[in-house]
């Protein structure tokens, strides 16, 4: 199968410090894959450059066989990253308005899906709240909410779960699973909390720029010979999670 997103020999520093070296990955329609590693590792670093906020020094990322970065592609590309770039003088439903209306979609397709991804993360009453007023969870939340606006194959989303209650957790996973499976969506998430990434259909471990293994959550427990992947990251040379 045509990989949706290819990443090709992909290496970057800033200054001196290399933080990707030759990175190499392949994923696939209707599959999550999660990129765990220490803190540092260049895990951020690789999906910004996926959603082409970054350009590499050397290799090359496609992403629907599209070289990026590229404009019309981020249509595509649903990206939430690690810190929220949100209008915080606006309430949430001006938020998902604004950035609705940077995509092609008609004013119904706009009020459903604003409906839709409210719905998602639980901020269906809170709309008319201006986002100053919002906690760092909502405001998380609100972040999800933004990336899947405009109904993306491609789904990046950097530490999505970070501040968010166990159980809005659980349905956040509940319907990624559901993305992937019904939609057939390709969805990137970069996690630190274990069982999220037991969750993945693919892992790939990052350490100091490099992908140490990869394989599905059952392989990496079998080649570490670890009883949970808590131990993989820590056999791996991980560190702390
Ligand atoms: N714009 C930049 N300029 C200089 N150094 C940078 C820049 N962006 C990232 N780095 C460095 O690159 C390295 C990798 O950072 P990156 O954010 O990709 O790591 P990460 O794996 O996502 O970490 P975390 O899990 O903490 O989010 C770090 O040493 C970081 O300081």
């Amino acid at each position: 199968m045509e990989a949706t997103v290819k990443v090709r020999q992909v290496s970057k520093s800033f200054g001196q410090k290399t933080v990707l070296n030759k990175v190499d990955l392949h994923m696939e329609k209707g599959q999550i894959y999660g990129l765990i590693g220490p803190s540092g590792a260049g895990k951020t670093t690789l999906v910004k450059m996926m959603v082409g906020m970054d350009v590499p020094d050397e290799g090359q990322i496609e992403v629907l066989q599209t070289k990026m970065p590229s404009l019309p592609m981020l249509q595509q590309i649903g990206y939430m990253a690690q810190s929220d770039a949100l209008y915080t003088e606006l309430t949430a439903e001006e938020n998902l308005k604004f950035f609705a209306s940077m995509f092609k979609m008609g004013r119904a397709e706009q009020k459903q899906r604003i409906a839709y991804a409210a719905g998602l993360v639980n901020l269906t009453d809170e709309l008319r709240k201006k986002v100053a007023v919002y906690s760092g969870g909502m405001k998380r939340r609100l972040s999800l909410a933004i990336a899947l606006i405009h109904n993306p194959s491609v789904l990046i989303l950097d530490e999505p779960t970070v501040g968010i209650d166990p159980e809005l957790r659980q349905s956040i996973w509940n319907e990624l699973i559901r993305l992937k499976t019904s939609e057939h969506k390709t969805i990137i998430v970069t996690t630190h909390v274990m069982d999220e990434a037991d969750k993945c259909d693919q892992l790939a471990m990052v350490r100091e720029g490099e992908i140490l293994a990869s394989g599905t959550p059952e392989q990496l427990r079998q080649q570490y010979h670890a009883a949970n992947l808590e131990e993989v990251f820590l056999r791996a040379g991980g560190g702390t999670a």
